[in-house]
């Protein structure tokens, strides 16, 4: 089904016109946020961040639905998901070990609801909240016709320096031609599911995953607003940005 020159799903394709997936891995635990629950769930504004980001999904005509991963164990979406939020996406509480793992668990509860290999699937990160859906547009626009899929990302704009683990500068990297990965990741979901189905070094995106297949996918450029929630101060930034629009 998927050739190995191009990468591209071509069994499926042309009989059926494709459709368009968002699968948003949100069965993280946000180690690194410092929050007392997952970071999908702090309320900024007056929602939890998941139902921002289903939101911004749900704002995107193109999309045919929104699946959104979660841990098996999880017991916070149904008690704090606005009704219409949790109504503008399907559940599956599959969520695995690694980010790769919910999302490849994810693909597969895509097939089962009636998602084929040939379908495009964007992958969103929960803790990417501010997307906007004009980004997703133009992320969409510009791979539809690409054989191979791609993404957003940012052309690095600073210095880049290279640390010794004592965080001393060992020497500066030359960032021409650097960009830094967001979400969404845009693949074909036969493509996807076989890239991730590897064994292989740490995969921390899709992208990854695809490159290990010798693939090439494309870069489309992002904004800075569409940041990943990671570290404490990143929810005063966060909300901040959401009450001003
Ligand atoms: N086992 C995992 C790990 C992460 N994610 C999701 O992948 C996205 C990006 O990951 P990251 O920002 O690293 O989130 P966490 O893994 O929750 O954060 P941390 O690494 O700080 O624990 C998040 O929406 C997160 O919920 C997931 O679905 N399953
Ligand atoms: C997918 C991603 O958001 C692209 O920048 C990033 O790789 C997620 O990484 P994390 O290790 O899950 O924070």
């Amino acid at each position: 089904m998927i050739s190995p020159d191009t990468g591209a799903v071509s069994a499926a394709v042309g009989t059926a016109e494709s459709r368009f997936y968002a699968l948003v891995p949100a069965a993280g635990v946000g180690a690194r946020s410092g929050a007392s629950q997952p970071k999908q769930y702090v309320t900024l504004v007056d929602r939890p961040m998941l139902a921002h980001t289903v939101d911004a999904l749900a704002a995107v005509p193109e999309l045919h639905a929104t699946l959104v991963v979660l841990a098996s164990d999880d017991d916070s979406f149904t008690v704090s998901m606005p009704a219409a939020s949790a109504a503008a996406c399907w559940q599956a509480y599959c969520g695995g070990a690694s980010r790769a793992e919910s999302v490849a668990a994810g693909l597969e509860a895509l097939l089962a609801r009636g998602a084929r290999e040939h379908d495009w699937v964007l992958v969103h990160d929960a803790a990417r909240c501010l997307l906007r859906a004009e980004a997703v547009q133009a992320l969409i626009a510009g791979c539809r016709g690409d054989a191979v899929g791609g993404l957003l990302a940012l052309p690095v704009a600073d210095t880049l320096k290279q640390s010794t683990p004592e965080g001393r500068i060992a020497t500066t990297v030359d960032r021409r031609g650097k960009w830094a990965a967001q979400t969404p990741q845009m693949f074909r979901l036969g493509l996807l599911r076989e890239a991730l189905a590897r064994p292989g070094a740490e995969i921390t995106d899709e992208a990854s995953a695809i490159e290990a297949l010798g693939l090439q996918p494309k870069l489309v450029e992002g904004t800075m607003e569409n940041f990943k929630v990671t570290w404490p101060a990143d929810f005063e930034l966060a909300e901040r940005l959401l009450r001003s629009r």
